[in-house]
Order: C-alpha cells, then structure tokens, then sequence
C-alpha cells in the first residue's frame, strides 16, 4: 500500500490547528483545532469528515502543547485514522521564523530543529510551539519523515532595498537583523489563487494581499515573487494586529526604558500581547469591536479607526511599490469575514481604481469572490486562505522527491 496521507501541524502560540488529507485528491479526512491551550478553559474540536461524523468537542484544562497534540492523536485514532496508520506519508508543519537559513520546505533532523531553536528570540510567540509540535510528533512515529514549511520562505525573493533596515551594516550583519516577513504560505497561496480567481497565470499579475489574522501582514507580489512585506525581523512590524502595536518609532522603548523604567521583558510584553487592538480598547477580536461600535462606543471606534488608517496606508505603500495593481486580496479571519473592514480600507480611493461594492462585499461565503464592481480597474477579492492544504501540498512533493 502506497503511503498518501498527510497530517498538517499548524501550532500557535496558545493554539494548534490541524488538518489530515489524503493527497491522492488533497481531499480532507480530518480537521480540528485546539484553543486556548495553557489556560483552564481549553477546548478541542475534532471533525472527522470519511465518516460523515459529527464534530466531537473536549473542554476543560490543556496545560501545554504536547498535551494538546497528545489529545489530537487520540482522536484520530478514534476515527481509525491514527498515527500508527501505515497510509501516513509525512506530517508537515508550520514554521514561522526559518531565518535565512530556509527558503524551502526541508525534511526535519536534529541540524533542522537546533536551527528552528536558534531562531527562538526573533520568534518568541511561535517558534517553541512548533518545536514542541515537531518534538512530540516525532516521539510517536519517529520513523516517518517530518517537514517543516517556513513562514519566511515566501519572503526571501524580496529585494535588498526593501529587505534591509537602514542600520549600520555591520551591526545589521552581526546580529542577522534584517526584514524576514511572515505567513509567507499564506502570501503564496492566496497571491497563486486570486491569480487563478483572474484566469490569469500568476507570473502575469501583481496582488497586494492583505492577511487580517489575529497575526496581521500586507504584501505586494509581483508577478507570483514577494517585493515586499509588512512584518519585520520579527511578526511585530506593519499593521495594528489584535495584540501587538505594529510600526511605532523605536524611540519609543528608549523612552519606556529611562523614563518609565520598564524592563526589556516587560516592553516585550507590552507591544506583542497588550498592544495593538486588545491595547487600544480592551478586545482583541473584529465581531466583539464592532458589536461595541454599533452601540456606540467610543473607544472601539477609535480602535477601528487606527487599524483602518494603518492598513490604507500600506495599501498605498504597496501600490507605489508594485506600480501597477491587477488585484488587491483579503484574507484570514478579520479579512475573510469583517465586509466593514475591507469597505474602511478602500474607501476614497476610486482615484487609484480601487473600489468595493456594497452588495458584492456582504455576501458570505467559503469561496473565492470578488467584491470590485463590474468593469472596476483593480479587483478586489475575498480569498480564503489554507495554509494547511500549501503546506500538505509542499509536505508531500518533497517527501515524494526523496523516496
Ligand atoms: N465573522 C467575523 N467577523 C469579524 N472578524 C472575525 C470574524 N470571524 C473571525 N474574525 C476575526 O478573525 C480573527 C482570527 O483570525 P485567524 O485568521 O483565525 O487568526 P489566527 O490564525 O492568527 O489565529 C479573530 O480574532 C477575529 O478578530
Ligand atoms: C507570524 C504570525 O503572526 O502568525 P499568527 O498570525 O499565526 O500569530
Ligand atoms: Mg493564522
């Protein structure tokens, strides 16, 4: 029997996501998530699909990753579709900071994962959870081979002028400071996609897409290469995120620093886990900021109106840098689903061709769309993003390349 499985592990920091597809079709056997891992409320959502079964939930305390995986092991085992199955091919996963050492999806060793580990202070958030990911999936079948697909790699066509910070080169080469750009995956497949959603070949068109997660990041692919990206050495830089501040004047920490007498950690802390929506008002999620301000609140109008202001701003960066625009593409959970968000975003700027019609804009759906109005010069699009599938997808090239 031909191994054609692939388990996807797509761990956050308080989270893992997971698909197991079979590749023969890219058809999906599984999917789950588990939420909230550390804290006494964690919660896990199976669904198995081969069997046309319900969704299966688990509530109550998941003290850490492994845990977490441990739990989705059994579950899948209670469908029949377990690790020990011999038609798993490979288990893929999501890696966020691959440095500059990964501009491909690799085949993890202990080389692999000591690198991964490196990289722990340029990804504090996200690189342990994938390592504790890879760890425990390896501890259940060492035997299979375990890929790990790079947030970063998409990024590392961005050119020199866009990927540098204008530091001392020397320092900047020292400490390997330099813009390194995340959901790189996710660029590639819904920049690949909406080409697609055009009729067009990637290499023929240039996207801006807009990534609105509770992680938030812009970029500009020209003709299926990224140019540029907002976020940085680290996923702090660019637009206002659910937690974290995005740009802001580095004085700023100097100032923290001597005048507030914060600490390194505690700075830290304050712009990736207290800042940026969660900062400015108190919630972090998209549907909770404008239930707020539709009974009026102030502060949450304010919120949306700083994220709004940041997000236009980079859509103007990326059309200067890009020159010429076929499409700009929204995706992720605040991209995909908040029609007054991408309405905010391209609102005045008809002069640039951009332009969202109102009754396009509030259907809903699970489907590729677009959302301009008929004859608009730029497309606008809805694009639902799926990593797990790109990185099922690298996972298996490369795993059937070195059989
Ligand atoms: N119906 C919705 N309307 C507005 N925002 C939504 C909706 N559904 C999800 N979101 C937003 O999407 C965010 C999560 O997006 P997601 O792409 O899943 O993020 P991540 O992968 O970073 O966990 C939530 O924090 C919420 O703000
Ligand atoms: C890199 C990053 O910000 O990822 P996420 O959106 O999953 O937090
Ligand atoms: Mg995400």
């Amino acid at each position: 029997m031909t191994a054609t499985r692939v388990l996807v592990l797509n761990s956050g920091s308080s989270s893992v996501k997971y698909q197991l597809l079979d590749m023969r079709d890219s058809g999906r056997l599984a999917v789950g998530l588990v939420e909230r891992i550390g804290e006494e409320n964690s919660r896990l959502k199976h669904t198995p699909l081969t069997t046309g079964g319900a969704s299966r939930e688990r509530t109550g305390p998941i003290a850490d990753h492994e845990a977490a995986l441990k739990a989705v092991a059994e579950e899948l085992a209670a469908d029949g579709l377990g690790l020990d199955s011999a038609e798993l091919a490979a288990i893929g996963h999501r890696v966020v900071h691959g440095g500059q050492s990964f501009t491909e999806p690799t085949v993890i060793d202990d080389t692999v994962l000591a690198e991964i580990e490196r990289l722990i202070p340029v990804a504090p958030l996200h690189n342990p959870a994938n390592l504790t990911g890879i760890r425990t999936a390896r501890a259940l079948r060492p035997d299979l081979p375990q890929v790990a697909v790079f947030d970063t790699a998409f990024h590392t066509t961005m050119p020199e002028s866009a990927a540098r910070y204008a530091i001392d080169v020397e320092t900047a080469d020292a400490y390997r400071i330099r813009r390194y750009g995340f959901h790189g995956t996710s660029h590639a497949y819904v920049s690949r996609a909406t080409a697609e959603l055009l009729g067009k070949d990637p290499s023929e068109v240039n996207v801006i897409v807009l990534h609105l997660g509770n992680g938030a990041s812009a970029s500009a692919v020209e003709g299926g290469r990224c140019v540029d990206t907002s976020m940085g050495l680290t996923p702090l830089e660019g637009l206002v995120m659910g937690t974290r501040s995005g740009d802001m004047d580095p004085a700023v920490i100097f100032h923290l620093m001597r005048v507030g007498g914060m600490s390194t950690d505690e700075i830290d802390t304050l712009l990736n886990k207290k800042s940026g929506l969660i900062g400015l008002c108190g919630d972090n999620d998209m549907r909770e900021i404008r239930r707020r301000i539709d009974g009026g609140d102030e502060r949450a109008k304010l919120a949306f109106d700083i994220y709004i202001h940041r997000l236009k701003k980079y859509i103007g960066a990326y059309y200067a840098v890009l020159g010429r625009v076929d499409a700009v593409a929204f995706t992720a959970g605040v991209g995909e689903n908040a029609a007054p968000v991408r309405e905010a975003a391209l609102a005045g700027l008809a002069g640039l061709g951009l332009a969202v019609d109102g009754d396009l804009n509030a259907v809903r759906s699970d489907e590729p769309r677009l959302i301009s109005p008929a004859g608009a010069r730029v497309a606008v699009a809805v694009v639902p993003t799926d990593e797990e599938l790109e990185i099922a997808t690298q996972t298996y090239t490369l795993v059937g390349k070195n059989i």
